[in-house]
């Protein structure tokens, strides 16, 4: 049973029994309810034990979302979702409402989160409905084994979201605007989870480390209508999943990226990974052995993610590693067959039939050195020459380092970069090298001629 079924379950149920009471309270509850504060209220009900009948009336209606599951240990996925929306939302003008917040972070790098505290309670509209939650905390007894009787005088406590709605909404809260919350919430955690590259060991496992690459589209310096194309193609695919699976198609894209070294190859794989929000499986086939190990790890990648072979040149065949175990004739044969485009061919056949959203691409300082069959149409969607500096990227290079959008130095600079063939790298180191603007532009200028 999922945690939805189960809150309609128990929700049937709470109707079953407000159904049988009667109608004529709904004058009382009304007239209670427009003169008695709310807290007063529960416990004036509560006390003479009035308040299973004061919900059976009541046009509202209330969904518990506890925070742990019915067993007591499993954290409720339901619950920690409606605490990561709440979270958002308190931070815009629904949450003003509240008078007392509780803070809460990790560690010092970790974001603040902040949330409702005990007994407060915010509103909040979704499809011209409105919805009111409240934060309870409650201590219980922990009780020992099964009988109610061997208390063992320890306190719990027991936290919940209450939901409350006019019971005309009550098909909206269940079925559109919980799991409304529960994709935001996972929509909000996929943003701010830190993106990971993995990088592959001898013979087939991955290890990560955070990528902490800063590079967007945004700063990376290069031709503007090549970057929007390659954004474009990027949502393209992005969008078209069913359009995939419709064609009978690995849902993957490759990218050749080639220019020479310091271009921005690796700073666009970052830039990628950073736009889509993707880990990049940084593939390094010297460290892979056998076709079998390959497998294993293009199997092992995540759904979503780039695989990088990375300055691929000349060794378009895997090299043979030394120190290794003896192989046999045949398997040695069947190794050295693995060829980038034999790679393509089989993570197209693996991946049509486990994988979704890959992206592969190949880097390489000598595009002409690649065997031809990896440049034929069809292999790399797209083949992107990241170039040397130009008049565009070099003032894209000036205002990240910089923050200035013009200066003095621009025409001569822009005049001689076409001819000086420098880098996009070697114009950051000098740019990087003070903070005073005038000094590395006249840096820039001398490194021109
Ligand atoms: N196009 C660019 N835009 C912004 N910064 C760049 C660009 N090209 C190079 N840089 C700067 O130079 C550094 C090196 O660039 P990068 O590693 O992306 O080059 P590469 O083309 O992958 O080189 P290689 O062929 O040696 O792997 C980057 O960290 C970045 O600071
Ligand atoms: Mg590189």
């Amino acid at each position: 049973m999922s945690s939805y079924d189960k809150a309609i379950e128990s929700y049937k149920n709470g109707i079953a029994t407000a159904a049988s009471f009667a109608a004529s309270l709904m004058l009382v509850r009304g007239v209670v309810h427009e003169l008695v504060p709310p807290q007063l209220r529960e416990v004036l009900f509560s006390h003479l034990g009035y308040l299973r009948w004061w919900h059976a009336v009541s046009p509202h209606h209330t969904i518990v979302i506890e925070q742990r599951t019915d067993d007591g240990l499993t954290n409720n996925h339901t619950y920690s979702a409606v605490k990561t929306y709440l979270a958002t939302r308190i931070s815009t003008t629904d949450g003003q409402q509240l008078q007392r917040l509780r803070v809460s972070s990790m560690d010092e790098n970790d974001k603040m989160l902040v949330a409702m505290a005990e007994g407060e309670e915010m509103a909040d509209v979704y499809d011209g409905a409105e919805f009111k939650w409240r934060f309870v905390s409650r201590e219980i007894a922990i009780r020992n084994g099964h009988s109610s009787s061997d208390i063992d005088g320890g306190q719990q406590e027991v936290r919940s979201f209450e939901l409350s709605f006019h019971r005309r909404h009550k098909e909206k809260a269940l079925k559109s605007y919980l799991p409304f919350i529960v994709s935001k919430a996972k929509a909000i955690r996929d943003q701010e989870r830190s993106l990971q590259i993995y990088m592959n060991q001898y013979p087939d496992t991955w290890s990560p480390v955070d990528l902490r690459h800063p590079s967007t589209f945004d700063t990376l310096a290069m031709d503007q209508e090549l970057k929007q194309s390659i954004i474009d193609d990027l949502d393209r695919f992005i969008k078209r999943k069913d359009y995939y699976k419709r064609i009978g198609k690995a849902w993957k894209r490759g990218y050749l990226l080639y220019g020479p070294p310091g271009t921005g190859k690796s700073s666009l794989i970052a830039a990628m990974a950073n736009y889509l929000r993707f880990d990049i499986y940084d593939l390094d086939l010297s460290e892979v052995q056998s076709n079998s190990d390959l497998r294993r790890l293009l199997i092992g990648m995540s759904n979503r993610s780039i695989i990088a072979a990375e300055d691929i040149d000349c060794s378009v065949e895997m090299k043979q590693r030394e120190g290794h175990e003896l192989k046999s004739a045949e398997e040695e044969k069947e190794e050295q067959k693995v060829t980038l485009s034999g790679l393509l061919n089989f993570v197209d056949g693996l991946w049509s039939a486990s994988g979704e959203g890959r992206i592969i691409i190949f880097t390489t300082n000598y595009k002409e050195r690649l065997d031809p069959a990896l440049l034929r149409p069809g292999r790399m969607d797209m083949h992107i020459l990241m170039g040397y500096c130009t008049a565009e990227s070099f003032r894209i290079l000036a205002r990240n380092y910089h923050s200035i959008t013009y200066h003095v130095t621009y025409p001569e600079i822009e005049e001689l970069i076409t001819e000086a063939m420098v880098t996009p790298a070697e114009v950051a180191e000098v740019l990087m090298r003070s903070d005073d603007t005038d000094v590395v532009l006249q840096d820039v200028v001398d490194l021109l001629k």
